[in-house]
């Protein structure tokens, strides 16, 4: 069996995390970050969560697990520290259900994996479960080789995608100039703010060529 790798967009979706000890706390961080609506579970919940919960950033529902919990969850994160709860829930999850246990792989349908980001760059490391140690670690040498200038770097790859794109050339000229930003010479801003000056020239050039 081998992983499909994914993109969630959270934006908005219910996340219904059941426990609130150190696990259930990291992955509601990321969840949190990616604009998911939170509820969390549990008598028993970290600082963390309650100053979460007193934000409203999460609703914190103050009991233990019930049967029905999850039935409107979009994904569910199961870590609590009692393992026959973690597999009653994991049974009780609908079929098109996302479901992650922490403690337990196999139960559900998905696993995290450690994540760096720089801006629009996400780098996610996964082992299948054979060392999430491992995955840490190697996470933690690709976010020191990343370059400094990553995020900017990223954010003129995507605005000047974007106006190749909105043009509506060719396919062979949009690929052309898709592939030639990627030169290292426009990690240097100064080129990269030639080059945008350049295309918008283009851009003026066309429209008085389509006018006369
Ligand atoms: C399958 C998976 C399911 C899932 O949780 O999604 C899973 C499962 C398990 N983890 C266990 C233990 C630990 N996990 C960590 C840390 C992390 N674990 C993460 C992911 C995953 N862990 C998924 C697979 C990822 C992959 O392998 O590719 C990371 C990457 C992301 C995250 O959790 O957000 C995060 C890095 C934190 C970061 O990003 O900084 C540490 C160290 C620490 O906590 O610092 C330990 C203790 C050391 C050890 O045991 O190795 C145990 C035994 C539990 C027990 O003993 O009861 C299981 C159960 C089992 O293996 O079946
Ligand atoms: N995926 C990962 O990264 C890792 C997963 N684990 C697993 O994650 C699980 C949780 O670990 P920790 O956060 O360290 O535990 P913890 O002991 O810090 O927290 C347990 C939480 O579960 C809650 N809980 C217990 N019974 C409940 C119930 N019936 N309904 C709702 N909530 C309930 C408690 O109130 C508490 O908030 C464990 O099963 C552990 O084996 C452990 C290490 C790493």
């Amino acid at each position: 069996m081998i992983d499909y790798p994914l993109n969630l967009d959270l934006d908005g979706r219910v996340a219904v995390v059941i426990g609130g000890g150190r696990i259930a706390t990291r992955k509601i961080r990321s969840l949190i970050r990616c604009h998911a609506k939170v509820t969390v579970i549990c008598e028993q919940a970290s600082h963390q969560i309650q100053e979460w919960s007193e934000h409203n950033d999460v609703i914190w529902i103050r009991r233990n697990w019930r049967s029905g919990d999850t039935d409107h969850a979009f994904l569910t994160i199961v870590a609590t520290n009692n393992e026959s709860v973690n597999t009653e829930i994991a049974r009780s999850a609908g079929p098109n259900q996302l479901i992650c246990v922490a403690g337990k792989t196999a139960l559900g349908n998905f696993s995290v994996p450690a994540v760096t980001r720089r801006g629009r760059l996400t780098v996610a490391v996964a082992t299948g479960g054979a060392s999430p140690l491992y995955a840490k670690k190697l996470r933690d040498q690709i976010a020191c080789n990343l370059d400094e200038d990553l995020e900017d770097y990223l954010d003129f790859l995507y605005v000047f995608r974007q106006e190749i794109i909105k043009k509506g050339l060719s396919s062979e000229l949009k690929e052309a100039y898709l592939k030639s930003i990627l030169q290292p010479k426009y990690h240097d801003r100064n080129n990269q703010d030639e080059l945008m000056k350049a295309m918008n020239q283009w851009t003026r050039n066309q429209a008085s060529e389509t006018q006369s």
